[in-house]
């Protein structure tokens, strides 16, 4: 069974391809810069190498025929026709408290995705693109919807709930989802695998740090807290998003900028964060190699980063009663060696003691603790897609 795995943001579409019979990887890239100019795909061949395209795409209908005219490439694609494709599954990120589990598509689940456009307003319209273009493309072909928001669903409601009219809860649907569930439920239980550890007997601190962020705590393999809420714009400080803020500096920005609030969800998402405090760029490499060269904003903005992250592996460690392994994924958490090191120390009080060169590796499954720290703490190469095309298999056999 060949499953091919869309993640659609607003201007990109990243994309795998599996063979099922044994989990191998036959195609995967990304396209990037969809409606914009100098738009173009990148993708990775079977040898590791990797070759970019420029190809104009004025909206994701083109951007998913790319992706297929790609695929189907008599050089360097994967397939001789799209009938090898099985089913398509889609990372959604917000299905609010409408979509708990991974569902098979139909008309209502895209009614459902597109009434909450404004619950994730950064990734949901780019979802329903994708969906609606490979529906145009082969109608034929079941696709399979799987939220990020799913795994954290487990949360209580003590946890879940703001502190704001229980009435605006019931009207509208205001609380806490969390997201990049995916991969918090993939890295808890490969780091169990990894170690030999039962997750029933263990409490998980995952932080997935990537240009979106968020931290959670599993406790004995279900999520108990997470750090993004009604949106993913809550928790710790992003590439380009503020994390936490007090509700009442939106409100005292908006009047004196004169902003509305969609313009200020903008400005909060896509202005603030390590772009906002650098003014350089919301890239954690270009963050890190300008400070390394003395920028002392770029140095200030990693400071604050790893301290928020810190911040919430205590907070955490407190809503577990312990914790037992902390985990980090996702493109920071599995590249930037400082930031580990950083978020991870002064926390020798909770038992955590990190080694300095075994946390000197990058983009692979490692122990980056003392043999002697009473947590163990871990990095994990996430994989949301493995994740997506496992849930869209095992909802095409029910
Ligand atoms: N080698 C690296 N060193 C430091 N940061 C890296 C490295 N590789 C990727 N990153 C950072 O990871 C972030 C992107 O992470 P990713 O998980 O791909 O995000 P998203 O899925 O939200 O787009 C970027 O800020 C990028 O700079
Ligand atoms: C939910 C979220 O923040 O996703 P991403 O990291 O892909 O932006
Ligand atoms: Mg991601």
């Amino acid at each position: 069974m060949k499953i091919l795995v869309l993640n659609c943001g607003s201007s990109s579409i990243k994309y795998k391809l599996y063979n099922m019979d044994d989990n191998s990887v036959l195609a995967a890239g990304g396209v990037e810069r969809i409606g914009l100019d100098e738009a173009f795909i990148k993708i990775t061949l079977p040898n590791g190498e990797k070759k970019k395209i420029m190809h104009d795409m004025p909206d994701h209908k083109e951007g998913v025929n790319f992706v297929f005219q790609c695929l189907l490439d008599p050089e360097f694609g994967a397939i001789k026709s799209l009938s090898e494709i099985d089913a398509v599954g889609h990372r959604i990120v917000q299905g609010g408290d409408l979509f708990e589990k991974s569902v098979i598509v139909d008309k209502s689940v895209e009614d459902g995705i597109e009434s909450l456009c404004d619950l994730a307003p950064v990734h949901n319209a780019g979802h329903l693109k994708g969906l609606r273009a490979v529906d145009k493309l082969m109608p034929q072909v079941p696709q399979v919807c799987v939220f990020d928001n799913a795994f954290h669903s487990t949360m209580p409601d003590y946890a879940y709930l703001y502190a704001v009219p229980y009435e605006l809860y019931e009207k509208y649907h205001v609380r806490r989802y969390g997201f990049h569930g995916t991969s918090h439920r993939y890295v808890s239980q490969r780091v169990c695998e990894f170690l030999g550890r039962d997750i029933k007997t263990q409490r998980i601190i995952t932080c997935h740090i990537g240009n979106g962020a968020s931290v959670s705590a599993v406790k004995f393999g279900k999520c108990v807290d997470t750090s993004m809420g009604l949106t993913p714009l809550a928790g710790v400080m992003m590439g380009s998003r503020s994390g936490d803020i007090d509700p009442s500096a939106v409100t005292f920005l908006m009047e004196k900028l004169g902003k509305k609030p969609q313009e200020m969800a903008d400005f909060l998402n896509k202005e603030s964060g390590v772009l906002g405090i650098t003014g350089i760029s919301s890239d954690m490499r270009e963050v890190e190699s300008a400070a390394a060269e003395g920028n002392e904003r770029a140095q200030l903005a990693l400071k604050m980063y790893n301290y928020r992250i810190k911040k919430y592996i205590g907070a955490y460690a407190a809503a577990m009663g312990g914790v037992d392994i902390i985990v980090w994924t996702a493109g920071v958490g599995e590249n930037q060696v400082g930031t580990r090191l950083e978020a991870c120390s002064g926390l020798e009080f909770l038992g955590v003691e990190m080694d300095a060169e075994a946390n000197k590796v990058r983009g692979e499954e490692a122990i980056i603790s003392k043999p002697e720290s009473k947590v163990t703490v871990c990095v994990i190469p996430t994989d949301e897609e493995l994740m997506i095309a496992k849930d869209t298999m095992a909802l095409l056999q029910k």
